[in-house]
């Protein structure tokens, strides 16, 4: 009864914290702006805890549940937390539009996870044609809103997004993301714990793309700065690298991270929210269209603004380690990101 009242405070703060920190930033209570945020998806394992993490945030007026079963449970439920947000449920594709409609976020967490033995890739041809259908609606309905790709393989489905609104003649680069911040989540837990620092003091910048090697965490730029031995920053680097693998191994064929991943997915959408609000120097790590390498599409720090990304920041120094993690990463992610480019194309 006590851990759960003590729970209960938590959430609260947690909500009345972001609602002054609103205020600190000039935004009366009634000069919030409305916001709808839609998530695709939004009956599954990471769609309902996601669900509810946005059902939390101020900064959301309207909050659009959508998949293709289950969802009138889940927005009823959701519904009845007494939250700013107006909570509606849609079902099944006639309801897709209705959905999408006045979208200022959409976030896509739509499509089958692993199981233990699979690597990302080889949800591909499930998730894949899931991502095209929604992306075709995303142009047609809220061709402006800021896409949040969760779907795996991200590396792939990013590429699909982007193709997908070529065609469609509504691509803009800047609304469009692949979120890695799940990575950045494990890299900072995972710091704080071998450099014996507070966990929410850390940062962590990780680059590259969002499967196995293509995950570089950057801990030669972590902070604070910790005097780590070269076998820890390795042993780090793995783990930050098998993270996704060492859930789909704990969960034993039940499905992938869910309830982390809601998390860093409801971190990410708060901070596109806050760059279309107009807070400065929002700054998330994503996997986006890129010139920081010869790759088209990159996981780097991105400074969110009123059109979605104001700038892709560069990699800073980087290790030698680092620098070898680099290279290493860069024909697996190339091929990821042809495989869906070809598919989007055919
Ligand atoms: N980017 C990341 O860091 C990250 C982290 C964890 C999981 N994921 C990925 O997120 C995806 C979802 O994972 P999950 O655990 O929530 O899976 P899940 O199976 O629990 O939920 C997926 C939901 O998508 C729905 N769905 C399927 N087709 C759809 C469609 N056409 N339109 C709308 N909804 C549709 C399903 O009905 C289901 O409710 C997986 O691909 C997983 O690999 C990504
Ligand atoms: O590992 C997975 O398949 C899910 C997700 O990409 C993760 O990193 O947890």
């Amino acid at each position: 009864m006590r851990r759960t009242s003590s729970v209960l405070r938590s959430v609260k703060s947690l909500t009345t914290a972001s609602s002054s920190s609103l205020l600190r930033r000039g935004f009366s209570s009634e000069s919030v702006p409305d916001r709808k945020v839609a998530v695709l998806g939004a009956a599954g394992g990471i769609g309902q805890p996601l669900a509810l993490l946005m059902k939390l945030n101020p900064l959301v007026s309207t909050l659009s549940l959508y998949d293709i079963a289950n969802t009138p449970g889940v927005a009823a439920d959701v519904s009845h937390i007494n939250t700013r947000s107006e909570v509606s449920g849609y079902v099944g594709e006639e309801q897709l539009g209705k959905a999408l409609e006045g979208a200022d976020v959409v976030i896509i967490p739509a499509g089958v996870p692993r199981k233990p033995g699979m690597t990302r890739d080889d949800l591909f041809n499930i998730n894949a044609g899931i991502v095209k259908g929604l992306c075709q609606a995303i142009a047609k309905y809220c061709p402006n809103a800021l896409v949040n790709m969760i779907s795996n393989p991200v590396n792939s489905t990013v590429p699909i997004a982007a193709e997908v609104f070529k065609k469609a003649g509504t691509y803009d680069e800047k609304r469009l993301f692949g979120v890695t911040t799940l990575d950045v989540v494990r890299a900072k837990t995972f710091y704080a714990g071998k450099a014996n620092v507070p966990v929410a003091e850390v940062n962590v910048p990780v680059v590259g793309g969002h499967a196995g090697i293509t995950i570089l965490p950057l801990f030669s730029q972590a902070t604070p700065k910790a005097n780590l031995s070269d076998g820890d920053i390795n042993a780090l680097t793995k783990r930050t690298q098998d993270g996704g693998t060492e859930v789909v191994e704990a969960k034993a064929g039940k499905g992938s991270a869910t309830l982390s991943m809601a998390y860093a997915g409801a971190i990410f959408a708060d901070a596109c929210l806050k760059g279309l609000n107009g807070v400065p120097d929002v700054v998330e790590c994503s996997f986006v269209q890129s010139t920081v390498t010869e790759l088209p599409f990159f996981a780097s720090k991105v400074r969110l603004g009123k059109n979605g990304v104001e700038e892709v920041l560069g990699l800073g120094p980087l290790s030698d380690y680092e620098k070898e993690g680099l290279e290493k990463l860069k024909p697996e992610l190339q091929s990821s990101i042809e495989k869906g480019i070809k598919f989007a194309n055919q």
